[in-house]
């Protein structure tokens, strides 16, 4: 007997208050396992060393073990009536913090705020092996406290020592062959709870077949106890019911096979349930098959739906009372595939989190709920649990810890094509009456492995998108108006439904083009949803374009109908006489275009490929070109936006953009629309206003400008952005010192995405910033990298050929973004594609070495002020004009607000011209181009520089006139 066993002893006699009769050691007196455990306990946690603290430790394992169930009970009480909290304690830490908070005092509080048995818990597992025994221990915990919920506290302290000593750091994960230790096999058949085993045969069908693997995370403390086993099947395609994999048949090559399915996982110890191993487990497995079998496409899983039976039963939907007996012909697939769906996406736990456990783990996971099977398990097991349904979970390895991310941040749920179908049609009987914006917080999963499923996640268009919202969520709030005012879901889908009565009125039919030149308003977006649902073509123009602006668009484009502000109704009256109609839309709800008696409801059935909308590019040519963008161009650009920077219905977004182009109308606009999200709706940028609403957005998209101006106000601080989890700048470059004022005053870092009226968004910095979360920095300078199912590549300028990373060159890119051409211009929209798709942007850029795009400049000497973009050849055509003038020169130089802005140099052709013409020329082009346009500054020179073949060194003009803004008071 060592030194320790004899203190112990001698400590265990006094507290069972038996006097020794001699001083020699003697063996323990026989008392009741409960009292000696008692007693144990308190001497464990009294002063004694650690030597002793073993001996007594294996002293209460012991005593532990020989109680039964009862005692057991009696034990864990005493555990939660002795070691609790010390009040007075507890109360002096507290007050002793609150008089002077510092970090000894808050220490003080921490100590005295943990329960002693948590240290007494702590000591136990001084003894060797002990932690099993404790797993084992908090196992028996969670069944007794079935019985006796007034337990319950004492699972936390388990849960808070098992979840620190079994963190994931410490798992080892290996693979499980036939060959592995019998000990092994022996607790797979024990443990196997999902599919159970009933001998080794069935073992051997699992581990031994040349398409079967398995693998387990094992932790120190357990040993050869797998914590987690997963045992994988290597098939061909998804499969949708589990006894052909349970059987073995057959076993394929695994060069065959195309898909990982993950069939069985399971959680080997009680003990140790709720206690959370990281959310990377099975992306781990994963990556283990995938380093094997690198040629695999689909790492799937065909999990069981645990609690689902119980869940349609309590809400009285399960079909009447089948019995346990009943056959699968009971219960209609139409009936139970929805319901399975609302199930997984949508049921949550009071955390938000789902219902279904498995749903829980697998989501949690970062894997999407890809397909439902009905049925799939004829065991009686899973009839009882779940009508014999099964679900397949989807890994996607590279969008994992996206959906991961988003989980656990939104609770968003991805979900596959299969329930997101399932879902929309149970929608409108979902939503009525019921408060459904929370449950509603599921995302497409949109998969790249197949194209057919693909298409239907694509084909479905804005409009649809935005039909589909107003009818889950009518009476959710769309825009937020200063002032008070409020529009719903319904609403707008009401608006849009008269506005299309009247179009279809004034004779618009599918592929008819509807133009709008008015000031921003949920009455404007309504003519936008409206246009769409009749399939009409949407051209939005710029409110700054004048007069001779308008006639070229209305020209070229020829729409059936122009909308314009009813102050302006007068200018265009001129334009009926060619048979377009005109119609007026205010922004006090008023004009004539509101003026329809009835709705129109019917919806065009738009196909992908459609033109939905024209937006006007400047062009170098001084022509502007239509780019016409399609139904899928906009649907896919508008998924990919979403699903990258987890966009969701909880969103609030403030808008402050024009609603005539790319960034103000199909980013934000339609983003919040198919999203179901809201939005705080400002006609124009105005700081103020902004700050004052930060505290209750989410979201916040603009062009440089609004950050440089937003960085100019004392009140951009920390504590008003700390509700924002997203500023997105775009349009133009970002300076990267604003990008770190940025930071550094709010903490966020802006994320700057590169995108173009041809294509919408090519690329975007990351949305997830931890790189451990698969995510990456906010690069400023930079553009990121591609959005999903966009190509991006940089080309020489003469060879076409791809240039080696990190060399400049120019951009090109190719996707369902990318538009299908310019307007009645095919020569020119076939000059500007490569043979295999690509569209040539014509911006300069180099690919960094993290994959990030960075633009470096511009192939078309475009200038983009603010966020428009300005050809200088436009310019110069209308300076050229003038009679005075020999020849001009218009380039882009910096300016404080706007980025860039435009700077002419003119050349008279006398001299004695000289004197006013720079404000001749302003009233003139003030006349002919929209503000955004014209000159800031006209240099009137004597010679333009040129080089030696003649060319206009417009390069030298930028270097000349930099610093003319630089001073400038905006
Ligand atoms: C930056 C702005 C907020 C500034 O507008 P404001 O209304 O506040 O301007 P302001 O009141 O200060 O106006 C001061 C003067 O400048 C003029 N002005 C306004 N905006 C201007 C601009 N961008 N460039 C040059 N001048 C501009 C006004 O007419 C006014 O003229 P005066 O001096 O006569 O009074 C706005 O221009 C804006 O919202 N820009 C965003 C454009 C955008 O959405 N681009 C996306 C394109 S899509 C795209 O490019 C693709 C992609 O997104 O990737």
């Amino acid at each position: 007997m060592g030194h320790g066993e004899i203190w112990l002893l001698g400590d265990l006699f006094r507290m069972l208050g038996i006097r020794r009769s001699t001083q020699t050691p003697q063996e323990p007196p026989q008392v009741p396992p409960l009292q000696e455990l008692r007693a144990a306990c308190s001497v464990l946690m009294g002063g004694i060393g650690e030597a002793s603290r073993r001996a007594v430790a294996v002293r209460v394992l012991s005593a532990y073990e020989q109680l039964d169930d009862a005692g057991r009970t009696e034990f864990f009480r005493h555990l939660l009536q002795e070691y609790g909290v010390d009040a007075e304690v507890l109360t002096a830490a507290f007050q002793a913090w609150r008089t002077a908070p510092g970090h000894s005092q808050e220490a003080e509080l921490f100590t005295a705020a943990e329960p002693s048995r948590q240290e007494l818990l702590r000591r136990i597992n001084h003894a060797p092996g002990a932690t099993p025994s404790l797993v084992e221990m908090r196992a028996d915990l969670r069944r007794l406290m079935r019985e006796d919920p007034e337990l319950r506290p004492l699972d936390q302290d388990f849960h808070h020592l098992l979840s620190s000593w079994f963190n994931r750091g410490f798992l080892r994960l290996e693979e499980i062959t036939w060959d592995s230790p019998r000990q092994i096999h022996r607790h797979m058949l024990r443990f196997e709870k999902v599919h159970p085993m009933a001998d080794r045969h069935e073992l051997k069908r699992r581990l031994a077949p040349k398409d079967r693997r398995c693998y387990a995370f094992f932790h120190p403390a357990t040993g050869d106890v797998p914590l987690i086993f997963v045992e994988v099947a290597l098939v061909q395609g998804i499969p949708s019911e589990i006894g052909p994999i349970l059987r073995a048949e057959g076993a394929i090559s695994p060069s065959k096979a195309d898909t990982a399915a993950l069939y069985s996982i399971n959680n080997a110890l009680v003990g140790l349930a709720g206690i959370s191993f990281g959310n990377f487990l099975i992306k781990q497995v994963i990556e283990q098959v995938r380093a094997e079998l690198p040629h695999l496409e689909n790492f799937v899983t065909l999990s069981p739906i645990p609690g689902f039976r119980r869940w349609w039963e309590q809400r009285g939907e399960a079909p009447q009372d089948p019995g346990p007996d009943a056959d699968h012909a009971a219960i209609e697939p139409q009936v139970i595939l929805p319901a399975l769906a609302r199930y997984i996406a949508e049921e949550k736990r009071a955390d938000g989190r789902p219902l279904d456990s498995v749903a829980r783990f697998h989501l949690g996971n970062g894997a999407s709920a890809w397909q439902l099977h009905w049925p799939a398990d004829t065991s009686p097991a899973s009839w009882g649990s779940a009508y014999g349904a099964m679900i397949t979970y989807r890994y996607e390895p590279e969008k994992v810890e996206q959906r991961h991310e988003a989980f656990v941040r939104q609770r968003a749920v991805a979900v596959g094509p299969q329930l997101e179908r399932l879902l929309e049609r149970a929608a409108p009987e979902a939503s009525a009456g019921s408060d459904h914006q929370n449950s509603q917080n599921h995302s497409s999963a949109e998969s790249g492995t197949s194209q057919k499923e693909r298409i239907s996640m694509t084909e479905r268009t804005i409009h649809q998108a935005f039909l589909d919202q107003a009818q889950r969520r009518p009476d959710k709030i769309l825009f937020d108006l200063p002032g008070g005012r409020k529009v719903t879901y319904d609403q707008t889908l009401q608006t849009s439904q008269r506005i299309a009565a009247k179009l279809v009125g004034d004779g618009v039919r599918p592929g008819d083009r509807v133009a709008m030149q008015v000031e921003k308003s949920p009455e404007a977006v309504a003519l936008y949803l409206a246009t769409l649902q009749i399939g009409g073509i949407f051209l939005p123009l710029n409110t700054a374009y004048t007069g001779a602006e308008m006639d070229y668009f209305v020209d070229d484009a020829a729409p059936k109908v122009l909308v314009c502000d009813p102050s302006a109704a007068a200018q265009h009256t001129h334009r009926s006489s060619t048979g377009l109609m005109v119609e007026t839309l205010g922004t006090e709800q008023d004009g004539t275009l509101l003026q329809a008696d009835a709705p129109h409801a019917e919806v065009h059935p738009a196909q992908p490929d459609e033109p939905a909308s024209i937006l006007y590019t400047s062009g170098t040519t001084g022509r502007s070109k239509g780019a016409v963008l399609t139904h899928r161009n906009l649907a896919s650009n508008c998924r990919a936006l979403l699903e990258t920077w987890q966009y969701t219905s909880e969103d609030r977004l403030i808008h402050a953009l024009p609603i005539f182009h790319i960034h103000g109308l199909f980013v934000a606009v339609n983003m919040t629309l198919t999203a179901g999200a809201s939005m705080y709706w400002l006609s124009t940028f105005d700081a103020d206003a902004i700050l004052d609403l930060l505290p209750q957005s989410t979201v916040l998209m603009g062009v440089p400008t609004f950050y440089t101006r937003l960085l100019k106000s004392d009140r951009l601080t920390r504590e008003v952005c700390s509700g924002v989890r997203l500023f997105v700048s775009g349009s133009a470059p970002l300076l990267a010192a604003d990008h770190e004022t940025f930071a550094e005053r709010t903490g966020h870092s802006i994320l700057e995405r590169y995108g173009m009226t041809e294509t919408g968004m090519n690329t975007t910095n990351p949305y997830v910033e931890d790189p451990d979360a698969g995510g990456g920095l906010r690069k400023p300078g930079t553009v990121g990298r591609p959005f999903p199912g966009v190509e991006v590549r940089v080309v020489s300028r003469e060879g076409g050929e791809e240039v080696p990373q990190g060399e400049v060159g120019i951009v090109e890119v190719r996707g369902p973004n990318v538009f299908s051409g310019y307007w009645q211009m095919p020569e020119k929209t076939a000059e500007e594609f490569r043979e295999d798709g690509f569209f040539i942007t014509g911006d300069l850029g180099r690919i960094d070495e993290d994959g990030y795009l960075c633009i470096v400049g511009r192939d078309k000497d475009l200038i983009i002020s603010g966020g428009y973009n300005v050809y200088p050849k436009e310019v110069e055509e209308v300076i050229d004009d003038h009679p005075a003038v020999l020849e001009s020169a218009v380039v882009g130089v910096p300016h404080p607000d706007f980025g860039e802005t435009v700077l002419a140099a003119v050349v008279p052709r006398d001299a004695s011209d000289s004197e006013g013409l720079a404000e001749e020329l302003g009233t003139l082009v003030g006349e002919r181009l929209a503000r955004f346009k014209q000159p800031r500054a006209y240099r009137i020179i004597e010679a333009l520089p040129r080089n030696v073949m003649g060319k206009v060194q417009k390069a030298q003009l930028r270097k000349q006139y930099a610093e003319t803004f630089a001073a400038a008071q905006v």
